[in-house]
Parts: C-alpha cells; sequence; structure tokens
C-alpha cells in the first residue's frame, strides 16, 4: 500500500472542471481534498492565473510509480498539450506527484528522472505547500521538514500572500 500527495493545477478552459474531473477520475483513493486557492502562474508569469488543489490519495495495491501513471492519464483526459518550447507554461490540467509513503510511513525517496521523489520543486511552491497545510497541519515534505515553516520562509512570503483561498469552488462534495 501507498499513501500520497498529489496536486492539482490548470489554467486553461474550464479550471474548475479539471480539477473536479481530476478528483472524480481518481475514485476511491481520495481521502482528503483540499480547498482550491487561485493563484498567480509560477515559473513562467505569461499566463492566466492557475486553480490549484491538493490531494491526499491511498490504494492499498498502488506502487509509487501508479501515481504517476495515473497522473498522466488525467492529464490526457484533460486535453493536455505539451508545449517543449514552456517548460511552465499554461495546461489544461497538470498532476504532479508531491511525495509517496508506503504502508509503514517512510518517504519514498528516489532520483529517477521519469518520477523523482518527492517532486523536486514542491519545496518552492507556495501553490502547493498551502494547500497541503490545510489538509494535514503536521505535514513534512520528507527531506525539507515542516510544511508549515517551508511556508513561512521569506523566500515563499510573497507567493503565500498573493494566494486567493476559492471556497466558492469546493471539490470535496462533488459526487
Ligand atoms: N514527482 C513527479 N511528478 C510528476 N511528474 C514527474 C515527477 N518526477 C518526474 N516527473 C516527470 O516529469 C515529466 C514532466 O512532467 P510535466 O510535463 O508535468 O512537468 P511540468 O508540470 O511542466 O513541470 P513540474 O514537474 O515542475 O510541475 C513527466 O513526464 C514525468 O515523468
Ligand atoms: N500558480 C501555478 N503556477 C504554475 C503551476 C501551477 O499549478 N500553479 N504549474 C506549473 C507547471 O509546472 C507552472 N506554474
Amino acid at each position: 500500500m501507498t499513501r500520497a500527495i498529489l496536486s492539482l493545477g490548470g489554467n486553461l478552459g474550464d479550471r474548475y472542471a479539471h480539477l473536479r474531473t481530476a478528483v472524480h477520475g481518481l475514485g476511491e483513493a481520495v481521502v482528503l481534498t483540499s480547498g482550491v486557492y487561485e493563484t498567480p502562474p509560477w515559473g513562467d508569469a505569461e499566463q492566466p492565473p492557475y486553480l490549484n488543489a491538493v490531494v491526499l490519495v491511498v490504494d492499498p495495491a498502488a506502487a509509487p510509480r501508479q501515481w504517476l501513471d495515473r497522473a498522466r492519464a488525467l492529464e490526457s483526459a484533460a486535453g493536455r498539450v505539451r508545449d517543449p518550447q514552456r517548460r511552465f507554461g499554461p495546461r489544461t490540467l497538470d498532476v504532479d506527484v508531491i511525495a509517496v509513503w508506503q504502508e509503514d510511513g517512510t518517504p519514498v525517496c528516489q532520483d529517477d528522472p521519469e518520477l523523482t521523489l518527492p517532486h523536486p520543486r514542491a519545496h518552492q511552491r507556495a501553490f502547493v505547500l498551502k494547500p497541503w497545510l490545510d489538509l494535514q497541519p503536521y505535514a513534512q515534505l520528507p527531506g525539507h521538514g515542516w510544511v508549515t515553516d517551508l511556508l513561512t520562509t521569506n523566500a515563499l512570503a510573497a507567493d503565500v500572500a498573493a494566494l486567493s483561498p476559492r471556497p466558492d469552488l469546493p471539490l470535496e462534495s462533488d459526487p
């Protein structure tokens, strides 16, 4: 069994519908769903704002690699098209595997470029850390410590201040 934190984000098309469809697609694996935040684009400023959220998923049968396979399938279903010229460019849906833990709570740490764990840029991203903290106030990002401490570093202060909660866009009440 593994559990994982997945981040969901998108800034093209019906952003809210893409997040909802992704959560729905994860089915019974979803244990907790964060609120939705509207967030300024990170890494490539010339694009529309994103909607972001985080989910905690658990599956008795899922190896770490299967979370990536599910993430890619959800992105494809949302019609995601990769632009090789813009690494952090706009997209209908991005699903990143932020961290994975084995059944005994041991974090999975690996450098495989296909699936690097924990996600190598998660600690720099308020749009991942803030919704995650909402789900799990005592969350730790393996190798980086407490999520609450990461969010209060000077490096992330401006990004945290720029996040807008969107309680009008709930994910958890979907059928
Ligand atoms: N933890 C991870 N989560 C998702 N993809 C990963 C991870 N580690 C490595 N990858 C690889 O990264 C590749 C590029 O992923 P993607 O196109 O979603 O990147 P991106 O969303 O543009 O950037 P970022 O990964 O910084 O959010 C994927 O094909 C995937 O194999
Ligand atoms: N605010 C925000 N910015 C991003 C996001 C995202 O999900 N939210 N995803 C990206 C893909 O790497 C690049 N930039």
